[in-house]
């Protein structure tokens, strides 16, 4: 039996270009992340997958950049889930702050643990085990059965709730996180084993 989960980090967003922490702020896909979802969609198309159910985010960049994929697969209708459990990381107080300017205000090194370390918190934000803190049982209670009954499953989401996924499906330590990334419109393709660990993962980028 085919046990395919599929997960894509949603396209380029306003923010991303303006180098802005985003979190649970709502910005637009640019013409470049419209681009990358549909780009998702046709590399998803030619690697010969399908779908029998998905799941998004409560934020607008996750759920066009799904309709997108979903148009390019021509399955406009697929069932879907939206759930807050899957939004991005709240990045608290730096949310709409530049990057660079974070880097020049607290140092390169702190804004480096707030983005990629396991358990520093952003200040009012979640750190990355807060967000596998909530992440995690959704994947849990209603996605994993669903892989495991065969139904073959896209999640559109963003970097870090997908970097949450990533670190226990991967085995990563909290050393080994800190140098995982997920590109916009980027699809990591999963085949699982009937115990819900890993039996292949491939990464297919958008074909723009
Ligand atoms: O929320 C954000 O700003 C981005 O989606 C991810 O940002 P990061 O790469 O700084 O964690």
């Amino acid at each position: 039996m085919q046990r395919l989960l599929v997960l894509v980090r949603h396209g380029q967003s306003e923010w991303n270009l303006k180098n802005l922490f985003t979190g649970w702020k709502d910005p637009g896909l640019t013409e470049l992340g419209v681009a990358e979802a549909r780009g998702a969609g046709r590399a998803l198309k030619a690697a010969g997958l399908g779908f029998d159910t998905a799941y998004t985010s409560e934020l607008g960049r996750a759920q066009r950049t799904l309709t997108l994929i979903l148009d390019e697969l021509g399955v406009p209708n697929l069932p879907t889930t939206r759930d807050i459990a899957l939004n991005e990381r709240d990045y608290g107080d730096l949310s709409g702050l530049n990057r660079d300017e974070a880097k020049a205000r607290w140092g390169a090194e702190q804004v480096h643990l707030w983005r990629r370390s396991y358990d520093v918190q952003p200040p009012g934000g979640e750190s990355l085990k807060d967000t596998i803190a909530r992440v995690l049982p959704y994947y849990c209670q209603e996605i994993l059965p669903r892989v495991l009954r065969g139904e073959r499953t896209i999640v559109t989401a963003h970097g870090n709730s997908l970097r949450a996924l990533v670190m226990v499906l991967d085995r990563l330590t909290r050393d080994t996180i800190l140098g995982a990334e997920i590109a916009t419109g980027a699809a990591l393709v999963y085949h699982l084993n009937a115990d819900s660990t890993v039996e292949s993962k491939v990464v297919l980028q958008p074909q723009l």
